[in-house]
C-alpha cells in the first residue's frame, strides 16, 4: 500500500462508508478471549455512601474500574458537553481537518494516538484538548467558537473537583494522608496539573464484529473519568473473565485506574486494560478526562507502601517522561520502568505483554 493511500485512508469519513475496508478489518476482535456475560458486574459506587473509601479501595484493587453515582456534577454540564462533542464530530471532515493534530503535536483532531502501534486502522476519530480549546475551536467555528470553549471550561472545572475528591478517596484507601503526598494537596488549587480531555467518536459500523473502535490499552493518567453517551462499547479485561462490558449507567461516570496510580501504589492498584468496540446502528461518543500530576513531580511508589519485604517496584518518572516512554513502548511501558526482580522472581499480572496488537 502506498503511503499516499495510507494517508488518505487515515482521514476517511467513516460515517459514509457502506463496507469495512480491508485496512480497517481486524483479524479477530475477540482475540481468543471469552466475551463475558459476566455474573459479576463492574462495581457501582455511590459517592455519598458512608463507606465510600472502603468501596473505592476494593474496586481499585479488584477491577481497576468502577462507576460513580451521586458524584455532584450537574446533569446540564454533562449534557452540554455531550452535545458539543456531537456537534464537533458531526462537522464535515474537511472542516474537522482544519483543526488537525500537528504530526508532532498532541492536541487537535485526528486518529487516536495509539494508531501507530497497529497495522489496522481503528473505527474512531479523536479530538484531544490540553488546556484551553480556544485555538482549535476557532479553526472549527471561526464565528461561533465561544460556546464550545465555555462548555469545555465548565466541564474541566467540574472534572477537576471530582478528581480531587476521588484522588483522596483512593489515597485514603491506601492509608495515605495529605502529609504524605504534598503535590496532590497542592494540585487542588494550582494551574500546574494539566489534565487532558480526550473526545472519542465511534460512528455506526457496517461490520462491527471485524472492526475495532479503540484497541486495548491502559491510560497513562493517575485516574481517568469517562463519560459515555447512552451506547455500550467500553470493555475492560478482568482476570479469568476476559472482556467485560462496562455499560453506560444513566447519570453515572466511569473511573479508570491509570498507569501512574499503578506506580504510586507500588502495583497494589493495577491500571485497567480496556478497549472500545463498535456497533452496527448507533453512533457512540465518549469523553475521557485524564488526570495526572503537575509536570515537575516525579512519581514513584509511595514510601508508606514500601518496605524491605515490599521494595519499590518502579523507577521514579514524571508524567511527561512517562508519556514519552508510552509513545515508544506502549503497553510494555510499566515493565520497562520496573526495577529488577527479587531473587525468587515475580509475575506482573498486569504486564500486558500478552496483548495482541493488530
Ligand atoms: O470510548 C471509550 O469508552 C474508551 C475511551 C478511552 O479509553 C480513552 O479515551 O482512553
Ligand atoms: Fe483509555
Amino acid at each position: 500500500m502506498s503511503l499516499k493511500i495510507q494517508k488518505a485512508e487515515k482521514h476517511m469519513d467513516l460515517s459514509s462508508m457502506k463496507q469495512l475496508p480491508d485496512s480497517y478489518t481486524w483479524a479477530s476482535v475477540d482475540d481468543g478471549y471469552l466475551l463475558s456475560c459476566s455474573s459479576e458486574p463492574v462495581p457501582v459506587i455511590n459517592l455519598e455512601d458512608p463507606n465510600v473509601m472502603k468501596h473505592v479501595g476494593h474496586a481499585c484493587k479488584t477491577w481497576g474500574v468502577f462507576h460513580v453515582t451521586n458524584h455532584g456534577i450537574p446533569k446540564a454540564v454533562l449534557d452540554d458537553m455531550e452535545a458539543s462533542v456531537r456537534k464537533l464530530f458531526y462537522l464535515p471532515i474537511q472542516q474537522k481537518l482544519k483543526a488537525a493534530r500537528a504530526p508532532d503535536g498532541v492536541s487537535g483532531y485526528g486518529a487516536v494516538r495509539i494508531s501507530s502501534f497497529f497495522h489496522k486502522h481503528m473505527w474512531s476519530e479523536g479530538f484531544t484538548i490540553i488546556g484551553s480549546p480556544y485555538e482549535h475551536a476557532k479553526k472549527l467555528w471561526p464565528q461561533d467558537y465561544k460556546n464550545f470553549c465555555e462548555v469545555v471550561d465548565k466541564y474541566n472545572k467540574e472534572m477537576k473537583k471530582l478528581t480531587n475528591r476521588l484522588m483522596w478517596l483512593v489515597l485514603g484507601s491506601l492509608g495515605i494522608t495529605e502529609g504524605d503526598v504534598k503535590w496532590a494537596r497542592q494540585t487542588q488549587d494550582i494551574k500546574e496539573a494539566c489534565p487532558a480531555l480526550q473526545l472519542n467518536s465511534y460512528p455506526a459500523c457496517p461490520d462491527p464484529d471485524r472492526a475495532m473502535g479503540l484497541a486495548a490499552h491502559t491510560d497513562s493518567s493517575i485516574l481517568t473519568i469517562l463519560h459515555q453517551n447512552n451506547t455500550s462499547g467500553l470493555q475492560v479485561q478482568r482476570e479469568g473473565m476476559g472482556w467485560v462490558t462496562v455499560p453506560p449507567i444513566k447519570g453515572a461516570l466511569v473511573v479508570h485506574v491509570g498507569d501512574l496510580l499503578h506506580i504510586l501504589s507500588n502495583g497494589l492498584y493495577s491500571s485497567v486494560l480496556h478497549r472500545a468496540i463498535v456497533n452496527r446502528t448507533q453512533h457512540r461518543l465518549s469523553i475521557a478526562y485524564l488526570y495526572g500530576p503537575p509536570s515537575n513531580v516525579r512519581i514513584s511508589p509511595l514510601s508508606k507502601l514500601t518496605s524491605i519485604v515490599h521494595p519499590p517496584l518502579y523507577q521514579p518518572v514524571t508524567w511527561s517522561e512517562y508519556l514519552a516512554m508510552k509513545a515508544k513502548y506502549f503497553n510494555k511501558t510499566l515493565s520497562v520502568l520496573r526495577l529488577s526482580a527479587p531473587v525468587n522472581g515475580f509475575i506482573d499480572l498486569k504486564d500486558h505483554k500478552s496483548v495482541i496488537v493488530g
